[in-house]
């Protein structure tokens, strides 16, 4: 279906939000008042923008406190509309959004709703244009799209259709059986579709739209749910984003865009109006690859915690570290990179990479150019929304290149030690990618996404979101933070599981390693919610181990410092213990700022 997205949601001029837009690859755009409003061009500038960019204009807007009036109100109404059409000409668009009044002289009364309406659209076929109502979910009176329906209906006007919004219609939805009626709506009789996720918020309603909305698949709505109801219909209009978002509004226009039309490719397969190449969900991390200007810390990090180094790439400056599952690159080169150690790349183990590529292009996440010799495996790579590489390796039994074959062996093989795999990967996102690196997540690798947890740091709130294979195979943990200043707190990180944290500890401890100290109050603490066996909470004491447990089981770690921007977390997860310690996060940010 053609998509089309409300300037209102890009950041930016109306020249950016409308470039934006084209290069994301939306056919059309909703114009905002407020953009043409504050652009220099004329309105037949803006058309011509427009045709060059390959747009239509898909809906002039909003219309506001038109209908349910007093007649002096109600003629001002008309006086503003004559205006709005005559500009609708010379922009070319032939359909405008009218909002339910909230005026305070509006009046309950539906026939007069109704008959104002009429008149109104009497005046807007003479102009060639037609009339989108959509019921606001504050709206004075009308309020639901099956009242500004009901209205429509009476009206019975070809010139007026309703318009529905995924947000008014969501926000005040209790479940599926609110919105089976809308596929009863004839489908020419809605003019317009408008589409915004939101996160689950009880809070009023009309600050939750203007602040929070997001692009489907971002929120708690089943916006899906809804957009097959109107397919019900017949409607074969555009799917038009909307969204009013506090974050989008100062994010650059160019990945919203792209973020924007992701989600409306999602949102398509998930409809069965478009069928991309299939998720191919990876079943593990086959590396993590720091880049790093001084080998030296990190070999040592690494050292102290069981890891040998048993091979090195054949023409880069890479060393390949194993401990027991678990792989760490560690690369000292290019210098023109090097700011710092990062955790940046990853290697995921896929059972079909090339599938995994396809997917990963058609849902339009940036393919990597290779910087590979001849020689090396042809591994082809994408970037996530933070500049992190994800590798798609050959998961063991796969067709697909072999990576392991760019390394030589450098040193002994590891001696068989205890159990040790990458449990998940922690990765700092840029404040304003959070919410688009989930849907990211979720979209090209086929992850689901956990809730959304915010924990208290000193000096602010940490952000986080898991996203994760069904199996758990891959765990990447998503994280805004505050004071991105300080490196230190706000790093990425590394997370290792283990069957046994405390031996884990112990040896990294033995072997020169300084682990994380956590206060006493919080082993107080401890013991006042919890029963431990004799000895064993001072066991956690002397080292620093946190604890938690869920309905499925125990969870224990502890973090060594960091290096660069990133630092390392050991872990033992017992009985299907689903978290990553969450109630101790505030004490972790608290320890690791002293
Ligand atoms: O918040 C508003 O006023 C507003 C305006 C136009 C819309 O289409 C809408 O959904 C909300
Ligand atoms: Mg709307």
């Amino acid at each position: 279906m053609r998509t089309s997205i409300a300037t209102v949601s890009l950041s930016g001029s109306l020249t950016e939000k409308l470039t934006a837009a084209s290069r994301a690859g939306f056919d059309g755009v909703e114009i905002f008042e407020n953009d043409l409003l504050a652009s220099p061009l004329t309105p037949e500038e803006i058309r011509s923008r427009c045709a060059d960019l390959g747009l239509t204009i898909d809906l002039y807007q909003p219309m506001r406190d038109t209908e349910a009036l007093p007649e002096e109100d109600f003629a001002r109404a008309l006086r503003r509309a004559r205006h709005k059409f005559e500009l609708m000409r010379r922009l070319g668009a032939d359909t405008v959004l009218v909002c339910s009044s909230v005026a305070p002289q509006a009046v309950d009364d539906d026939d007069l709703a109704a008959a104002q309406l009429s008149r109104l659209a009497d005046l807007a076929a003479g102009s060639g244009v037609r009339i989108a109502y959509e019921a606001l979910a504050w709206g004075r009176h009308i309020s639901t799209w099956d009242h500004a329906w009901r209205v429509v209906r009476a009206a019975g006007h070809p010139a007026l259709g309703t318009c529905l919004d995924s947000f008014h219609i969501l926000s005040r939805s209790a479940g599926p059986e609110d919105v089976e009626g809308i596929a009863r709506i004839p489908g020419e009789k809605i003019f317009f579709l408008q589409l915004a996720d939101a996160p689950r918020l009880a809070m009023d309603v009309l600050q939750w739209s203007r602040h929070y909305r997001c692009f489907p698949g971002q929120g708690g709505f089943d916006v899906a749910g809804l957009v097959r109801q109107v397919l019900r219909t017949g409607y074969d209009g555009p799917l038009s984003l909307e969204v009013f978002n506090d974050v989008f509004r100062q994010a650059e226009a160019g990945p919203t865009a792209r973020d924007a039309q992701r989600s409306l490719l999602l949102l398509q397969e998930e409809v069965a109006l478009a069928a991309p190449p299939a998720p191919v969900v990876p079943t593990g991390v086959a590396f993590a690859e720091l880049l790093t200007p001084d080998a030296q810390p990190v070999a040592a990090l690494l050292g102290a915690l069981g890891f040998t180094r048993t091979a090195r790439h054949r023409g880069k400056p890479v060393d390949l570290f194993q401990r027991d599952q678990a792989t760490v690159l560690v690369n000292t080169g290019p210098a023109e990179r090097r700011d710092g150690t990062r955790l940046a790349a990853v290697g995921l183990a896929s059972p079909d990479p090339a599938g995994a590529v396809r997917r990963a292009e058609a849902l339009l996440a940036p393919v990597l150019p290779r910087r590979r010799a001849a020689e090396d495996a042809a591994l082809e790579a994408v970037a996530a929304p933070d500049g992190t590489e994800l590798f798609f390796c050959a998961a063991p039994g796969a067709d697909g290149p072999d990576w392991r074959a760019d390394f030589e062996a450098a040193g002994p093989a590891p001696e068989a030690g205890a159990v040790c795999r990458i449990d998940h990967l922690a990765l700092t996102q840029h404040w304003h990618h959070f919410d688009e690196a989930a849907l990211f997540h979720r979209s090209v690798l086929g992850l689901r996404p956990q809730e959304s947890v915010d924990v208290a740091d000193p000096y602010g709130l940490q952000r986080s979101r898991a996203v994760t294979s069904d199996d758990g195979g891959v765990r990447i943990v998503l994280s805004v933070g505050a004071a991105p200043s300080d490196d230190t707190v706000h790093a990425q990180h590394l997370a290792f599981g283990t069957d046994d944290v405390v031996a884990a500890a112990r040896r990294f401890r033995a072997a020169g390693g300084h682990l994380l100290p956590i206060p006493a109050n919080y082993y107080d603490d401890l013991a006042a919610r919890f029963e431990f066996a004799d000895g064993e909470l001072e066991t956690y004491r002397e080292l620093g181990i946190l604890y938690d447990r869920d309905a499925y089981g125990e969870f224990r770690h502890c973090y060594t410092r960091t290096v660069g921007h990133v630092f390392v977390e050991l872990l033992q997860r017992d009985g299907g213990y689903r978290g990553y310690g969450a109630p101790n996060a505030a004490v972790r940010l608290a320890a690791q700022h002293a």
